[in-house]
């Protein structure tokens, strides 16, 4: 089969979060799996760019409204990531050095989607699939089945796959010219709560949806940012599939952007060099127990509760432990963590930015982390540190309800908790604390996280089986 996945991420050309791991993983997988996988994003200025090479495969001519424009597809000429890569060159609106965050980012993202799928329209032959991941890529369903200039793709089955239903791309009805001419009688499949609503479009226009994990698929149908009942009214065409992992670039054993590698049997002295090296870099306690936080500083991962926690932690448990945060986000939670240094005794720091090196020692080093979330679709953090030996402390939501287990329960390895708030995790990270003193049981406890398999294999035959059931 050959599948086009249509993203705004993809690891190691340009990641803001999970969605850019799981777009450079999943289609590698899925060529492994003897198909042909190719992932077409917008060309931004990222270090990848300036350091491959890419052969020029279409140059072409369109608009978003009265704007007309030349476009270009690359492809990287070795498909050194595993399946083939191309990036949509449009001067002066893609080629920025961030992904997200302009002012323009309506019109960067039409005009990107408008691109693709004039593009498409110049293949001889047309895909079997078109996977297409979070808003970014939500037009592309509707464009390919009513816009008037590419009637002929209209029968290609598309997928969506949704990683995070909070962003939507809501575009006002003036904005709709960016669009190519449309079927005006189709207006209706743009539109969600009187604006026009890029995901929603996607759950109505794409042949199949999906989410990245079971329970996330169940939770929006009470609580998806307006969408709940779109989410009741499709659930036929929804299915949940469970993201993997890269254990390709995600195992201890191999990793390269830490100095001290390690297996399950090496993984005592192995964590105790990174934690050595953690808590050096960033003058914290090596005796104490490591809880760590990497991730968007946002109100979805709770992060707004990471300074009280800290604060209360240390107060009622006692300075019994160190807390590592690493994160970007909103302004307000980033100063209030800055803010808090002065007073780390030995015991507290923070990384405000986003550092993908440290992220991988973080995991290697730290004996806890902390996933407060009060949405996680799936969530891959709590799986890396699994795979790194690293104790989660997760929400009982989405997909970390689905991945991990209560040490209280029989084979449990994890901590889980009901509540995103300050005193259900300061709970927890005492549980923790207790656990991390007994030896015998934190050991056991690593040992079966680590062995647990994450791996893409399952979720790729799971993909496979759904695009098949279009053809
Ligand atoms: N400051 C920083 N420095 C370095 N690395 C950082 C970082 N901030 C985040 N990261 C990295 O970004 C990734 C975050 O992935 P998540 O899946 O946990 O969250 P995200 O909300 O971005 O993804 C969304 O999509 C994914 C993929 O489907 C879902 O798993 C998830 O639930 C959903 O919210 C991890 O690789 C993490 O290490």
């Amino acid at each position: 089969m050959e599948i086009l996945h249509v993203s705004a991420e993809c690891y190691p050309v340009a990641k803001a979060g999970g969605l850019g791991d799981v777009v450079g993983a999943l289609p590698k997988y899925q060529q492994d799996a003897g198909h042909q996988a190719k992932v077409v994003m917008p060309m931004y200025r990222t270090k990848f760019l300036y350091n491959n090479d890419f052969d020029v495969v279409h140059k072409g001519y369109t608009n978003i409204g009265d704007y007309f424009f030349d476009y270009t597809i690359i492809k990287e000429k070795t498909n050194k990531l595993g399946f083939g890569l191309y990036l949509v060159d449009v001067n002066g609106l893609l080629d920025r050095e961030k992904i997200y965050g302009y002012d323009d980012d309506v019109q960067r993202f039409t005009a990107f989607q408008v691109c693709v799928v004039d593009w498409i329209a110049s293949w001889q032959f047309k895909p079997d699939v078109v996977h297409v991941h979070d808003y970014h890529a939500g037009l592309i369903p509707f464009m390919l089945q009513y816009c008037y200039r590419y009637n002929q793709l209209a029968s290609i089955p598309t997928v969506l796959t949704i990683h995070n239903a909070q962003y939507q791309g809501w575009m006002t009805w003036e904005q709709s010219t960016l669009l190519p001419p449309y079927d005006e009688w189709k207006r209706g499949m743009l539109e969600w709560g009187n604006s026009i609503n890029p995901l929603a479009s996607a759950i109505k226009c794409a042949s199949k949806v999906t989410t990245v994990s079971n329970s996330y698929l169940d939770e929006l149908k009470y609580m998806s940012n307006g969408l709940e009942a779109l989410f009741e009214y499709e659930k036929g065409k929804c299915v949940g599939i469970l993201n993997g992992i890269d254990t390709q670039v995600w195992n201890p054993e191999t990793d390269t952007y830490i100095k001290h590698d390690y297996s399950l049997a090496t993984v005592e002295e192995g964590k105790a060099k990174n934690k050595a090296q953690l808590c050096e870099t960033f003058g914290l306690d090596v005796n104490k127990p490591l809880f760590v936080f990497i991730g968007r500083l946002v109100g979805e991962k709770a992060a707004d509760l990471l300074p009280n926690v800290i604060g209360d932690s240390f107060y009622y448990i006692g300075r019994r432990m160190n807390f590592l945060i690493l994160g970007s986000g909103e302004p307000e939670v980033e100063a209030r963590l800055n803010g808090m240094m002065p007073l780390s005794q030995n015991d507290y720091s923070c990384y405000i930015g986003y550092n993908e090196g440290l992220s991988h020692l973080m995991y290697a080093g730290a004996d806890f982390l902390l996933m407060p979330s009060r949405v996680e679709p799936c969530g891959l953090n709590q799986m890396y540190s699994m795979r790194y030996g690293t104790v989660p402390l997760v929400r009982n939501t989405g997909g970390l309800r689905d991945t991990v287990k209560d040490i209280g329960e029989e084979n449990g390895y994890g901590i889980v908790f009901n509540n995103a708030s300050v005193g259900d995790v300061c709970n927890a990270v005492w549980r923790a604390c207790d656990l991390y003193s007994d030896k015998s049981l934190f050991t056991k406890a690593r040992a079966q996280m680590m062995q647990l398999d994450f791996s893409w294999e399952t979720s790729v035959q799971q993909y496979l089986a759904l695009y098949q059931s279009l053809r």
